[in-house]
């Protein structure tokens, strides 16, 4: 295994802060490693004394078996570029002028440009994707743009090894991808080391072999995504509770901030107006993180475990009725539904399937005709009903002869009808 970067035990402190607590890295060549953490944990300070632009209270950083500092200016810039977290630039230039700057390491002292030179620029615009910004200004770019003209001048520099804080920080997800994409494209394609440094785990997830967390001015773990990214580090490093569910595409670690710790620290005001949700197959999903969050006081059921609503009412820590899945809902659940259904002010059904498994959760309903109902029906009974009419037959009984039924289309409209009720 060949390493390209390699850091002895690195301290670095400003001032009186201690910030760099004793760091030992080792990058491998050829690799594309993500550098992740909390803000103010150190990881641009880390950054910056792995590039000599910082330079370290004590150990030793290693580049290509050589250390660090003994690399002159120009020798390093033809090895690493950097592309920092601001990418504003003072003086207006044109792009084409920004990126030919990432060729000075190569240029003699009043030498014209060379034939190399014009080759090299035109190659790094053409994968950048910049070749049309060329007679550009560099203020009149949008932040994508300007992003890609920075990431093309250090391509300009030729480097072993490219070193960004935060490349995507000011883009749009399109963007985002895009560069991460040519990121990857740079690896793969030209075997160029690639550190980053964000604090999109999603992105670093699905591009970086490997993650290196740091807490506190520490590293507090290394490894694969799978490795780094499980609840009980995230929760540690960034006292946030997450769901981390596999990117069903790519096999890695999805990242989920859960709304309700999340909330929680804005003291969100509850209301006291009790809505019932009868659910199932992820109908209900959408909109039950959305009442959560407007404070409504819920509960579901009686919702099979493991369905996608169970799982959402489990992350919002919602107040459910459930079942064991594949058999019919027992007596003992009908009976607990029905007390949450006789507590609450309001019942939303969503437009769940039927089937002889959870008929019971629509009968319910008919037992209750004094309590104000939501039924929504962008679906109508009949491609809901999978027992031969059974279930339109209540659905219509429920139609005709209860006053207090509000028929939906629209679930955008839900909140809205909701609070019509509330008042
Ligand atoms: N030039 C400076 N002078 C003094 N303190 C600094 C300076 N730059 C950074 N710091 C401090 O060093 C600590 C680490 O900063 P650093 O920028 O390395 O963190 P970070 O993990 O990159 O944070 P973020 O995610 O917010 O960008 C912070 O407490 C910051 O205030």
């Amino acid at each position: 295994m060949k390493i390209m970067l390699k850091t002895n035990n690195i301290k670095f402190s400003y001032a009186q802060e201690k910030i760099l607590k004793g760091i030992d890295l080792q990058i491998k060549k050829g690799s594309f490693v993500g550098i992740i953490g909390p803000n103010a944990s150190g990881k641009s300070t880390l950054l910056k004394n792995i590039s000599k632009s910082l330079k370290s209270d004590s150990g030793l950083v290693y580049l290509d078996r050589k250390l660090l500092n003994d690399y002159d200016s120009l020798e390093l810039a033809k090895k690493m570029a950097v592309v920092p977290q601001n990418t504003e630039v003072n003086f207006n230039f044109n792009v084409y002028d920004i990126i030919m700057m990432g060729r000075h390491p190569y240029q003699k002292r009043w030498s014209r440009l060379s034939k190399e030179d014009k080759k090299i620029v035109k190659e790094a615009m053409e994968v950048t994707h910049t070749l049309k910004l060329k007679n550009k200004l560099i203020n009149e770019l949008s932040g994508g743009e300007r992003q890609r003209v920075i990431i093309a001048r250090a391509l300009a520099q030729k480097p072993d090894i490219l070193l960004l804080d935060e490349p995507t920080s000011s883009l749009d997800i399109n963007y985002q991808g895009e560069i991460y994409d040519l990121l990857n494209y740079l690896n793969q394609e030209f075997e160029i080391t690639i550190i980053t440094v964000s604090h999109d785990l999603n992105l670093t997830a699905l591009y970086c072999e490997e993650l290196i967390l740091l807490k506190d001015g520490k590293i507090f773990a290394v490894g694969s995504a799978n490795e780094v990214l499980t609840e009980k580090n995230i929760k540690a490093v960034y006292q946030a509770e997450v769901l981390i569910k596999k990117n069903p595409l790519s096999e890695k670690p999805f990242v989920t901030i859960l709304p309700k710790s999340n909330l929680k620290k804005f003291e969100k005001p509850k209301k006291d107006f009790k809505i019932h949700v009868i659910a199932g197959g992820g109908t209900a999903k959408k909109f039950l993180y959305q009442l959560e969050s407007l404070g409504y006081d819920l509960s579901i059921g009686v919702l099979n475990i493991g369905d996608a609503d169970w799982q959402a009412a489990k992350e919002l820590g919602v107040k459910i009725v459930e079942a064991p899945p594949f058999i019919d809902i027992s007596k003992k659940e009908i009976v607990q539904n029905k007390k949450l259904i006789t507590e609450a002010d309001l019942i939303i059904l969503s437009d769940l399937p039927f089937g002889h498994g959870n008929l019971a959760n629509l009968e319910v309903l008919t037992t209750v005709p004094n309590k104000n109902k939501i039924l929504l029906n962008n679906l109508s009974i009949d491609e809901r009903d999978y027992i031969g009419g059974a279930a339109k037959k209540v659905w219509n009984k429920l139609i005709k002869e209860d006053e207090n039924i509000i028929l939906l289309k629209n679930k955008d409209n839900l909140v809205s009808e909701i609070k019509k009720l509330e008042n």
